[in-house]
């Protein structure tokens, strides 16, 4: 059976109505993909903790998230499925500085389908450059 893991994933959003994007490495798994920054949620941890672990972790910055889920969505990967927790959220302290991820990029959204994300963030993405 398919192990499930459930990932929580930060859509940061600036003064200038911009959410940041970032791009996996390719030594990472999803190689070369785009995603919202974010990891897998530990035991005993909830959602908007991990996430601000998380950020801290891979950014070098603090965030401050909405108490509720924007999306989530379950996909089947080849080897896993994933729990994709979507968490609207903004910086608080900090610039996010990439320490794991090839580039960070700051896009409107309706420029954010020219990027090839990463499956499972399909319908979060969807759902971001249909809400304004
Ligand atoms: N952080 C993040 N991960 C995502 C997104 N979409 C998506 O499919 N993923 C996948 C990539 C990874 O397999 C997993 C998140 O794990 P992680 O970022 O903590 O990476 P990890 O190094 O611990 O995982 P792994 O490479 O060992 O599989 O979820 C997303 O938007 N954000």
């Amino acid at each position: 059976m398919k192990k499930q893991v459930k990932v929580v994933a930060a859509i940061i959003e600036n003064d200038q109505q911009e959410i940041l994007c970032a791009l996996r490495s390719p030594e990472m798994s999803i190689p070369n993909r785009w995603e919202f920054p974010g990891g897998k949620v530990e035991a005993n941890e909830d959602i908007y903790s991990a996430l601000e672990r998380e950020i801290d972790e891979e950014l070098s910055c603090k965030i401050a998230t909405f108490k509720e889920v924007f999306n989530g969505f379950i996909h089947e990967y080849e080897t896993f499925i994933i729990d994709l927790i979507s968490i609207k959220c903004r910086i608080v302290e900090g610039t996010p500085t990439p320490s794991e991820h090839s580039k960070l990029i700051w896009l409107k959204r309706e420029n954010l389908d020219s990027l090839k994300w990463a499956p499972a963030d399909i319908p979060a993405v969807k759902q971001l450059i249909q809400e304004k």
